[in-house]
């Protein structure tokens, strides 16, 4: 492998061991952080705004819980797990006053920092651990002894240490089990983005859904159309994530392979692959950051009307009478380890 990748033997858990740690946000990312870091011996405190109804989650866990400001100060690093638009108000009111020199503050994704939108001071460490997971994952996995990889990555090194004390971070919460590598808070950013637009969130979420309009239209049961479009997915991305897009072929019939060879390319074209070319660019130039940036501050005017535009599809009302007839899908990973 080309890249650089880091195990539990070379990261120093004590380097993390003796400093306090300012978890703020206690959502997906952050209740995982922090049980783990806890769990590792690191002293935690966790940050959120006085209403927030994360507070009583994280106040049942035993952790200690202050405001953002008050917990960025007491800290020696300051994780920030708000959400991505909620993190340059955050920083701008409670973290930026109460850093001070030899302090380091940490990100899980790098867009405020790859955006310029958040501006550390240079006597700070400014560093990224983003495990390649859901938080109740990386939560669980934790708890079985195990982890999920995670990247890292260090825009600014103030104390010439700073990717030492991201790799020891990444050790307390079970990165380092599974392997932590190497990058930048620029790469990290732009494909983190990329991939969730084209293809994981919004390319698979599209192809689904046209499949099943194409299907429906045509006058098929919704039903059968969504155990083809929808339900059957899992089985075939399974199948490649265990063992690649070979293995899926090799497991599927000769009919179905051949169908997907023949056809698949039909689909998915090269004005496709020209589309992906310009979200790429626009994630690139910043253009997408601008424009969700603008929509946030606006009230996500379209963000609230194309959801609810989602919520009505047709396949959603289809998929939630059949899912009642499914008794195996019964524990959401949602559900605290
Ligand atoms: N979801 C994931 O699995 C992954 C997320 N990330 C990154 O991790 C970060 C956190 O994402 P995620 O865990 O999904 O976020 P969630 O939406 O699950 O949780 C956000 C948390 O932040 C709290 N919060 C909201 N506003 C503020 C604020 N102004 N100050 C302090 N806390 C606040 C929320 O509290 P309340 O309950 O009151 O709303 C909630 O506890 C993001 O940068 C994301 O890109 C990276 C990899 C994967
Ligand atoms: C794929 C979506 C993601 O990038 C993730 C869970 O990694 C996100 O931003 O939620
Ligand atoms: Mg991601
Ligand atoms: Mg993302």
């Amino acid at each position: 492998m080309s890249v650089e990748v880091y195990y539990d033997d070379d990261a120093d858990l004590g380097l993390i061991q003796g400093r306090t740690v300012a978890v703020i946000g206690y959502g997906s990312q952050g209740h995982a952080h922090a049980l783990s870091l806890r769990d590792s011996g690191v002293d935690v405190v966790i940050g959120l705004p006085a209403g927030s109804k994360s507070r009583p989650k994280a106040e049942e866990q035993g952790l200690r819980v202050l405001t953002p400001a008050e917990a960025a100060a007491e800290a020696d690093v300051i994780m920030i797990l708000a959400p991505d638009t909620a993190q340059r108000g955050l920083y701008a009111d409670s973290i930026a006053p109460n850093l001070a020199p030899g302090k380091a503050i940490f990100f899980g994704h790098g867009f405020n920092i790859r955006y310029g939108l958040i501006k550390p001071p240079a006597d700070v460490d400014v560093a990224m651990v983003a495990p390649k997971g859901p938080g109740h994952l990386v939560r669980r996995q934790y708890v079985d002894g195990k982890g999920v990889p995670c990247l890292v990555a260090v825009e600014q090194d103030a104390s010439g240490n700073a990717f030492g004390l991201a790799l020891a971070y990444a050790k307390a919460i079970g990165g380092t089990r599974a392997g932590a590598i190497r990058t930048t808070f620029t790469e990290e950013t732009e494909t983190d983005l990329f991939g969730e637009q084209a293809v994981l969130c919004g390319g698979a979420a599209a192809l689904v859904q046209t499949g099943f309009e194409v299907l429906t239209e045509a006058g098929y049961a919704p039903e059968v159309a969504y155990f083809e479009c929808l339900h059957e997915l899992k089985l075939i991305v399974d199948l490649m994530y265990e063992g690649g897009i070979a293995r899926m072929r090799y497991s599927i019939s000769d009919t179905a392979e051949y169908g997907d060879l023949s056809r698949g390319p039909r689909v998915i074209d090269s004005r496709v692959k020209e589309e992906m070319r310009k979200i790429l660019g626009e994630i690139q130039s910043g253009e997408f950051a601008r424009e969700w940036v603008a929509e946030d501050e606006a009230g996500r005017p379209n963000f609230a009307k194309w959801r609810a535009e989602g919520t009505a599809h047709p396949i959603e009302e289809t998929g939630q009478k059949l899912r009642a007839m499914m008794s195996w899908v019964d524990r959401p990973i949602t559900e605290t380890a």
